[in-house]
């Protein structure tokens, strides 16, 4: 048998396994790392977090991604050199945080890589008359890099498995929120505020996975961000949402943001900054005479559709007041603005972050991805949704061996 092969046989056998769970999401801050010791495996699985670190992107990296991110437009030759250079640069962030960590590769039993998202294409969204009805999405940083760069057996690009199975290749966040994070005393909703905002409904019951299901909401961060830069190009974000609280909502703005078909259509949905991206923004603000409108005021607008998006995916599930406990995650978490634009919205709800439930709201995403390769080594495929459609059962991650 080959080597690699046994070694993989022998990781699946044992109690628990040290994986390293990736994620580089669509606000390009930079890679998530979370180091963790899975035991057991399904519903049996106990998670620790033993390390966590976001590596941050240089400003080179982010404008290497941005040449070919969420753009219509490519050049092909740029693309494919991305490909393994971002495997290889994700294989060098690991290795330098087993350094700083004083972790040896061999003491890894597995890396799980999300990869960089470049394009995400659902089929509602992409309605190209040569595909029409195929979903597709698109993640570079090869694993063959990440495995060879390392040392470490690497399980990568778990989307197209979902996609293969039914799904829109995301959110995948169900898979992992159900498996730690539910509670046979308490609905929950986590609610995942990153660059595109998306949350997990888990029923009450813990084996009672028929109604668990994620669905995106809308922008999370990524218009904000783009407004922010736009206006001061040293910013990366709205710190702690100062300006957004400065400023007032223009409620023709937000309504003519909310007239996109997205945020009626039904769950589960998923979307990108293909769509919530700046020519969206702009087209908007030219419709409702509001390119004028000052920083602080869009910004307060664009936090509140956030928040808004968020509120009617949840009522459209649970009806006009839903009353549930919700736990939020993301660097989104870290914004008070849009915090009390989400209360504002759904006031019957309560709200804390996941690290009320033991997971730090920033690595959680990292996390998933380490739980999903668990799985797909370890476990069965994971099935969830029963009562709705694109939840597909399956084993997610393409396995790479080093050498
Ligand atoms: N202190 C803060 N105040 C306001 N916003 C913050 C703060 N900290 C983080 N953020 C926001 O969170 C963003 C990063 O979020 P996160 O890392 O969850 O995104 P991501 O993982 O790239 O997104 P996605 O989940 O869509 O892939 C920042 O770009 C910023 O908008
Ligand atoms: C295609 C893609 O990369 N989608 C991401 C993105 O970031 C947030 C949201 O959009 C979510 O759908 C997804 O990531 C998380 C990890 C998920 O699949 O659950």
């Amino acid at each position: 048998m080959n080597t690699h092969l046994a070694r993989l046989h022998q990781i699946a056998q044992q109690p628990s396994r040290r994986i390293i769970g990736l994620m580089s999401g669509t606000s390009l801050d930079g890679l998530d790392v979370a180091l963790c010791r899975l035991h057991g495996h399904g519903t049996g699985t106990r998670l620790e977090l033993e390390q966590f670190a976001t590596v941050p992107y240089s400003d080179d990296v982010r404008r290497r991604i941005r040449q070919v991110f969420a753009g219509g437009q490519v050049s092909l030759e740029y693309l494919t050199l991305l490909n393994p250079w971002l495997g290889q640069l994700h294989a060098s962030m690991i290795t330098q945080c087993l350094q700083q960590w004083q972790t040896a590769p061999a003491e890894v039993d597995l890396v799980a890589s999300h990869g960089q998202t470049v394009y995400h294409a659902p089929a509602h969204q992409h309605q190209h008359p040569d595909f029409a009805g195929l979903n597709a999405t698109l993640q570079l940083g090869d694993g063959d890099h990440v495995a060879m760069g390392t040392g470490i057996i690497t399980l990568s690009d778990f989307r197209q498995k979902h996609i293969a199975g039914g799904g829109e290749g995301a959110p995948l966040a169900a898979y992992g929120d159900y498996l730690l994070l539910s509670s046979p005393q308490e609905e929950r909703l986590l609610l995942n505020l990153g660059g595109i905002a998306n949350f997990t409904y888990l029923p009450r019951a813990s084996q009672d996975a028929s109604t668990a299901f994620s669905t995106d909401t809308g922008p999370g961060n990524t218009l904000l961000d783009a407004t922010v830069r736009q206006h001061h190009s040293e910013l990366a974000y709205d710190e702690d949402g100062r300006l957004a609280a400065a400023g007032q909502v223009h409620e023709g703005l937000l309504r003519e943001l909310l007239a996109h078909p997205f945020f009626a259509a039904p769950l589960p949905k998923t979307t990108g900054p293909e769509l919530f991206g700046p020519a969206y923004l702009r087209q908007v603000q030219v419709r409702s005479n509001t390119t004028q409108l000052s920083l602080e005021d869009t910004l307060a607008t664009l936090t509140e559709l956030s928040a808004v998006g968020v509120a009617r995916a949840a009522r459209q599930v649970f009806g006009v007041q839903p009353a549930l406990a919700v736990y939020a995650s993301g660097g989104g978490a870290h914004n008070p603005a849009l915090q009390a634009a989400l209360r504002r919205q759904l006031p019957a709800c309560t709200f804390s972050t996941t690290e009320a439930l033991g997971v730090l709201p920033d690595a959680k995403e990292a996390i998933l991805f380490a739980l999903l390769a668990n799985e797909a080594v370890a476990g069965q495929p994971v099935s969830i949704g029963a009562g709705r459609q694109r939840v597909p059962a399956v084993s997610m991650g393409k396995i790479s061996f080093p050498g």
